[in-house]
């Protein structure tokens, strides 16, 4: 499927600085212009302008530059939706440093193992995010500097003191489109998460897919809100940087999400375009008839991807909001490459939508050949791409293993029907996929074989209506322990605290064994069919 079609051609200027491109343009032209529109715990809106996203960057950058960090270096971002975010990625990229964004949801685990590999030279965070990196501190000698939004606590400095101290100007450095800018660590089957390396060019190469899924161009008054965190690839790349390099206003809001207070901000915000992943949509299914109960009216366009949002949930969508989902499909490594175009009436119920001008897809046999018609294959997508990454992070052999000849492979099963239009069929593999987290099961095995009642552990992923799987467990414990639903609550805290509230084992089973292969390898698969 070459979906670059007639006229379509790929402009990627030979010098480019993704910071100074999403904060700098408008932030020059129309300084007052609304970028960020936090909202606050009791509902109060502060707007951050491109203007100040601009000269708070460039003092960041040169706050940052004076305490040594230098280009090439990782900066961590570890911070709830806040203009601050946007300020901290756009200071790292116009110092020509790599952005590491960490989900706040992570646990001291999780960032222990992501500071670590990547050797992050400095971190901007939060009271909340300092509490969490003090335990493990000494296990990441690179990390130099801390900042916080929260003030100066310890050895962190204050982001509001640094801001302050620094000049307004700042000279971004002249990066190349394949520079190194921003890395987002995402989970694999087997192993720990990697870090997915990606050059300035990853946010040009989302543009056509980022247009067709939101139904852009942009019109007067457009506003964009997704609860996904941007630490992931789909709020920061689906969401957050395309937005406002459009120079469309992205709401900030870091509250838990709940269908009642998200039609509640949609009607308050005048909210128009929404990124909302399949589990969000059906959680906000259990409010049947929303248009009777809130003024929807500003909603002009939803967004989705991550999980398959199943053909039920895009109808009600169409019943419920009047819109079509402009569903669409990508991994951290490679997004966007699929979509659906509302605005344009490209969109089916239950597909990921056809090749966004500018990628080539292909549905491929185990051989490499193409699949026919409505045959389920491997997706994967030709390279050079803008938005393809650059490689995983210290890691040449998974690098290698994720092509074959110019293919990049996802991974992902899917089929081709006869309109080419792509329907996502799971995976042949151990990945989980739950609320549209990539979830890799050997961190949470390894996580939860430091518990002191546990002997062996296996991780998998059960069906379930709301969040396409749920993390299930199956434990062998220690002699002397016995199963009980507290030592399951136990543990299941355990990882939720440690690792990740979002990838904690839901579900719990005690085994007096595990199917074990002759090497000593657990055969998940078995584990799964049992279910
Ligand atoms: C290529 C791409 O990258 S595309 C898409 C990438 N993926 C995403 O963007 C992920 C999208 N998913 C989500 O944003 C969320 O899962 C939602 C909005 C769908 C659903 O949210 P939730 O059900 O509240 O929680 P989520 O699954 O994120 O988090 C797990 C736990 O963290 C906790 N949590 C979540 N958010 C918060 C918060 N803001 N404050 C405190 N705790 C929180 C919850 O307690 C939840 O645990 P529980 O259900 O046992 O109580």
């Amino acid at each position: 499927m070459d979906a670059s079609g007639p006229g379509f051609r790929w402009d990627i200027p030979a010098r480019y600085n993704v910071g100074v491109d999403v904060c700098d343009r408008w932030g020059a032209a129309e300084p007052e212009r609304p970028a960020i529109l936090e909202v606050a715990a009791d509902g109060a809106v502060a707007t951050t302008t491109f203007g100040r996203l601009r000269t708070d960057s460039n003092r960041l950058a040169g706050a940052l530059a004076a305490h040594g960090v230098a280009p090439g270096d990782r900066v961590a971002v570890l911070l709830p939706q806040s203009a601050a975010v946007m300020v901290a990625h756009a200071a790292a990229y116009k110092l020509g440093a790599v952005a590491l964004p960490l989900a706040g949801l992570f646990g001291p685990e999780a960032l222990a193992y992501r500071l670590a590999d990547s050797g992050a030279r400095a971190c901007i965070t939060d009271a909340a995010g300092l509490a969490k990196l003090d335990p493990i501190r000494g296990r990441l000698p690179d990390l130099a500097l801390l900042v916080s939004v929260d003030g100066a606590a310890g050895d962190a400095l204050s982001l509001a003191d640094l801001l302050a101290g620094a000049a307004p100007d700042f000279a971004a450095r002249d990066t190349g489109p394949d520079d190194p800018a921003l890395m987002i660590y995402t989970s694999g089957t087997t192993g720990q998460a990697k870090g997915a390396l990606h050059g300035h060019r990853v946010l040009l190469g989302h543009m056509p897919g980022f247009d067709r899924m939101h139904a852009f161009p942009p019109r007067s008054g457009d506003l964009m809100w997704t609860p996904s965190d941007w630490a992931w690839a789909g709020g920061l790349l689906n969401v957050l940087m395309p937005s406002l390099r459009h120079g469309v206003p992205v709401v900030a809001r870091a509250a838990r999400f709940e269908a009642d207070a998200a039609f509640r901000l949609i009607e308050r915000l005048r909210i128009t375009n929404a990124f909302l992943a399949p589990t969000a949509l059906r959680m906000l299914r259990t409010i049947a008839t929303p248009r009777e109960r809130y003024d929807l009216s500003s909603l002009r366009n939803v967004a989705s991807a991550g999980e398959a949002l199943g053909a039920d949930t895009y109808r009600w969508v169409k019943d419920a909001l009047g819109l079509s989902v402009g569903e669409a499909y990508g991994q951290t490594e490679c997004n966007l490459v699929l979509s659906a175009a509302p605005a344009e009436g490209v969109g089916r119920a239950g597909s990921a939508g056809v090749p966004v001008p500018g990628h080539r897809v292909a549905i491929l046999r185990p051989d490499g050949s193409e699949a026919g018609v409505d045959e389920p294959g491997e997706i994967a997508v030709a390279r050079p791409d803008p938005v393809m990454f650059l490689r995983y992070w210290n890691q040449p052999e998974a690098t290698a293993r994720k092509f074959s000849g110019d293919w990049m492979l996802t991974g992902d099963q899917a089929r081709r029907d006869a309109d080419g239009y792509v329907h996502f069929v799971g995976r042949d593999d151990d990945l989980i996929t739950s609320a549209a987290y990539r979830i890799g099961p050997a961190e949470i095995e390894d996580c939860l074989c430091t518990h002191p009642a546990v002997a062996l552990a296996a991780a998998i992923g059960k069906p379930d209506p709301l969040r396409t799987e749920i993390v299930k467990a199956f434990v062998v414990l220690r002699p002397g322990h016995a199963p009980s639903p507290e030592l399951a609550d136990a543990i299941q805290a355990f990882v939720r605290t440690r690792l990740s509230a979002h990838e904690y084992p839901r579900e719990i089973e005690f085994r007096d064994h595990l199917p074990m292969t002759t090497t000593g390898k657990i055969i998940r698969r078995a584990l799964r069919d049992a279910g």
